[in-house]
């Protein structure tokens, strides 16, 4: 068995190498379609997915030529049983053409969603990046609030609704021909738990009451500013008024929801805006923190070929931000539509935190350049992002003038903290739901957008401003549903995110209270974080997890110990208020 497993590493390290190889032509082609939508980009996407799903399926089938379940080297076997798992390649061996239907109806609904668009009367059409998005984050006017909500759905879900179901029957059979019982079962492996469910469905209950008491006093805020006559009885917020497409951050209504009002601005994007800040600038600043940890800065490659704008050349653009591992240890981009905005400021953070993943691990095999499980991955920048956020540090590079952390101007700085990360719990947590019930079927074709809104009443009360019917399809507006990409990972992640911040502060010696942790140059702190990085996916993920935080088990105490203070505030505004909704939506999904 010995001389077999030393036959067996070899053919891994090739298998290793050829993939690299390959996995880079098929990062090249997807950049270019995504930088460049046109006819002959996408068929050169389309062949080169062909050839690495290809590639995948062949080195699965080589791969059974050795007995590798019984190998004594667990590290092989490792390996070997992930390149054991071609995902939905496995719908080639069976039927090639079914596949290439597959990828194609993935690529025409993502492509329907890149290049959606809302007109007005007179003809001005705005697309979502930047213009739906600044509209939704600025108009405090319900009707025009209103138009641009259900134009984007129009413009984008409702299209696409008949060629989602043909593609959940297509990834089901894959999902099946891979050895999973559908494709939801499929995501769900990636986290190698058995009560995966279980855990989250958990996790969710002991973050419940905080976001019961936000979304409370935000509605309180939010009948103030329009009127309770446009909310309904049942006690849900109307999903459009919330400053966000989807409903799912709520920051940019905080100065409709100020606790305190009087007190130095959190919000920094009028400021970066004086500053004549520039995309360029904020990439900049990213950068500098993840070196001031001393972990890795981007690299030249990084510069040259990143698109931190959006072109005005014409090009049609995949806008949604994305961050890109070549694979072949040296090219890494970020691709984003930039706006002056603290918003953005965030994300870029959020981008470049997968760019830092992929430098720690790009010395991995290739097959364990991932993260310890996704949400890892969609963890990283959030936490650098909790350390820039905090008032001291933004003072620090210039973007605030003067920092008071009096009681209130805490409360005020926790509920802007509050209103990103506590009201994505419940939308981060519903998103799969859904769709891992369309997978098993408990959710049928006829009743997609009535279990959408089921669970959109339900989980985040919030109801639908218009009446909604089965022509639409409103799961299909939000990016990751016509790009097919899971979204668990970032539920997960928002727990992760605060298990981080706090074992790294403790390592950075930073005494205060968890909300007001800034990690910036702590090396130590740097040194535990680019250590776990270093692993990618090539230890289980509670391995990955303990080198961190100590511990083996996601845990909400983190989160809940860093809003401490605002949630004990919460419950005395919210002192003799019904704090919940009725679990089913507005009978008529309307307001009169
Ligand atoms: C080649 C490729 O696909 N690469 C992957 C990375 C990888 O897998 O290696 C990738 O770049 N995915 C894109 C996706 C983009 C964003 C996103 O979709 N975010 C969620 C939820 C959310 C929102 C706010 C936030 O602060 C954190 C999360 C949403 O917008 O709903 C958009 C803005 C932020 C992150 C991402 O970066 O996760
Ligand atoms: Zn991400």
């Amino acid at each position: 068995i010995k001389s077999e497993q030393g036959r067996a590493a070899q053919w891994l390290r090739d298998a290793n190498d050829r993939a690299g190889r390959v996995y880079y032509n098929l990062q090249v082609a997807r950049w270019v379609y995504a930088t460049n939508i046109t006819k002959f980009n996408g068929e050169r996407q389309h062949n080169a997915s062909i050839m690495s799903a290809e590639f995948d399926r062949e080195a699965a089938e080589n791969a059974t030529s050795f007995a590798w379940e019984n190998f004594t080297d667990s590290d092989l076997r490792r390996q070997f049983r992930k390149i054991s798992d071609v995902g939905s390649a496995a719908l080639l061996r069976k039927d090639k053409a079914k596949y290439e239907r597959l990828i194609s109806l993935v690529t025409k609904m993502e492509t329907t969603y890149s290049e959606g668009q809302v007109c007005d009367k007179k003809g001005t059409c705005l697309d979502l990046e930047p213009g739906l998005t600044r509209l939704m984050a600025t108009s405090r006017n319900y009707s025009e609030l209103l138009d641009a909500w259900k134009g984007w759905r129009d413009a984008t879900g409702r299209k696409i609704r008949d060629d989602y179901k043909e593609f959940v029957s297509l990834s089901n059979e894959a999902a099946v021909e891979n050895g999973y019982r559908d494709t939801g079962d499929y995501w769900r492996s990636w986290y190698d738990t058995a009560d995966f469910r279980d855990q989250l469905e958990q996790l969710y209950e002991e973050m419940k009451p905080l976001y019961l008491n936000l979304h409370a006093y935000v509605k309180n805020k939010l009948k103030a500013k329009y009127g309770e006559s446009l909310f309904p009885p049942s006690g849900h917020i109307p999903a459009h008024l919330l400053g966000n497409m989807w409903a799912q951050s709520w920051n940019n209504i905080f100065d409709i929801v100020e606790p305190f009002a009087g007190k130095p601005s959190v919000d920094v994007t009028p400021k970066m805006k004086e500053l004549n800040y520039t995309p360029r600038r904020m990439f900049n600043i990213s950068d500098e923190f993840f070196t001031s940890l001393g972990l890795e800065a981007m690299p030249q490659e990084f510069w040259d070929h990143s698109m931190l704008e959006k072109p005005t050349d014409g090009r049609k653009v995949v806008c949604h931000a994305s961050a890109w591992d070549f694979y072949n240890k040296k090219d890494f981009r970020i691709k984003q539509c930039t706006d002056i905005t603290m918003d953005d400021l965030i994300t870029v953070h959020h981008e470049m935190g997968h760019v830092e993943y992929y430098l720690q691990y790009k010395e991995q095999p290739v097959v364990y350049r991932r993260g310890a499980n996704p949400g890892f991955h969609e963890a990283v920048g959030d936490v650098l992002a909790l350390s820039v956020s905090t008032p001291t540090h933004l003072k620090e590079i210039g973007l605030l003038d003067n920092v008071t952390n009096d009681n209130e101007s805490v409360i005020n700085y926790l509920m802007s903290i509050a209103l990103d990360k506590i009201a994505f719990i419940p939308f981060g947590y519903l998103m799969d739901q859904w769709r891992w019930g369309v997978f098993n079927g408990s959710i049928k074709f006829e009743e997609y957008n009535k279990e959408w809104w089921k669970l959109r009443c339900k989980y985040q009360g919030v109801s639908p401003p218009i009446h909604r019917n089965e022509s639409d399809f409103d799961p299909g507006a939000k990016y990751h549903i016509p790009a097919n990409t899971p979204y668990i990972r970032y539920f997960v992640s928002y727990v992760l995110q605060f298990q981080f911040h706090e074992a790294l502060c403790n390592t950075a010696n930073q005494t205060g209270p968890l909300h007001m942790c800034d990690i910036y140059r702590s090396t130590e702190a740097g040194a535990k974080l680019g250590n776990m990085l270093k692993l990618g996916s090539s230890k289980p993920w509670p391995e990955a997890l303990e080198k961190v935080t100590g511990t083996r088990n996601m845990s909400a105490n983190a989160i809940l110990l860093y809003f401490k203070p605002l949630i004990d505030w919460l419950k005395v505004q919210n002192q003799g208020q019904t704090i919940t909704w009725s679990e089913e939506c507005p009978i008529e999904y309307y307001t009169t």
